[in-house]
């Protein structure tokens, strides 16, 4: 943000922060990595209605993707379940089963919908197989 603001010689722009669906709905595989995941979103929401976004013309959004077909989603579907909770790999892999997998192009095109989309501000876009990409906020009430 310090170097897209106005003040310091930017012209504005627009954040992504990747977060991952895991840091919205709980899952009992990996509770550490939800809250950091979770973290992301929070913060992401914060200084997207912050003043110094709104006053540089600065966009913040972050992304969710269930499973992506990466190297690391790869690692961890070949047996690494020593990374999840209980370590149960039959369980990891019935979960990634359920869920789905989404592929690197798939995440590309969402990216460039945010990117291109100027009206995106303050957005969580969830990434799923089975659902596609849906926008929303996390939004209860405000006070
Ligand atoms: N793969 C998945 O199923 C999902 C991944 N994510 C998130 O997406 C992000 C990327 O994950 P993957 O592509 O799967 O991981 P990955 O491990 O396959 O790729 C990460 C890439 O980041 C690079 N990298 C690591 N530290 C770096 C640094 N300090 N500076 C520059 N580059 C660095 C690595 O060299 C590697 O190329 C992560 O934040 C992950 O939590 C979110 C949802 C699902
Ligand atoms: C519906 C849940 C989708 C989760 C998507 C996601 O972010 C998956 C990431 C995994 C891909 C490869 C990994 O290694 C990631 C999981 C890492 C879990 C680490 C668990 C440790 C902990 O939280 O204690």
């Amino acid at each position: 943000m310090y170097y897209l603001s106005v003040e310091h010689g930017g012209r504005g722009g627009c954040i992504v922060n990747v977060a991952s669906m895991a840091g919205l709905n709980p899952n009992p595989f990996s509770p550490v990595y939800g809250c950091t995941k979770a973290g992301i979103i929070h913060a992401t929401r914060c200084y997207a209605v912050s003043e110094a976004a709104k006053k540089s013309n600065i966009r913040l959004n972050v992304m969710c993707p269930a499973f992506v077909d990466t190297p690391m989603f790869r690692q961890m579907a070949a047996g690494d379940a020593s990374q999840t909770i209980g370590g149960d790999q039959t369980a990891v892999n019935a979960f990634i089963e359920r869920i789905g997998v989404l592929s690197t192009e798939d995440v590309s095109a969402a990216l460039i919908d945010i990117l291109t989309d100027e009206t995106r501000n303050g957005l969580i876009l969830r990434c799923a197989k089975k659902t596609g990409n849906v926008y929303s906020t996390l939004t209860v009430q405000d006070v």
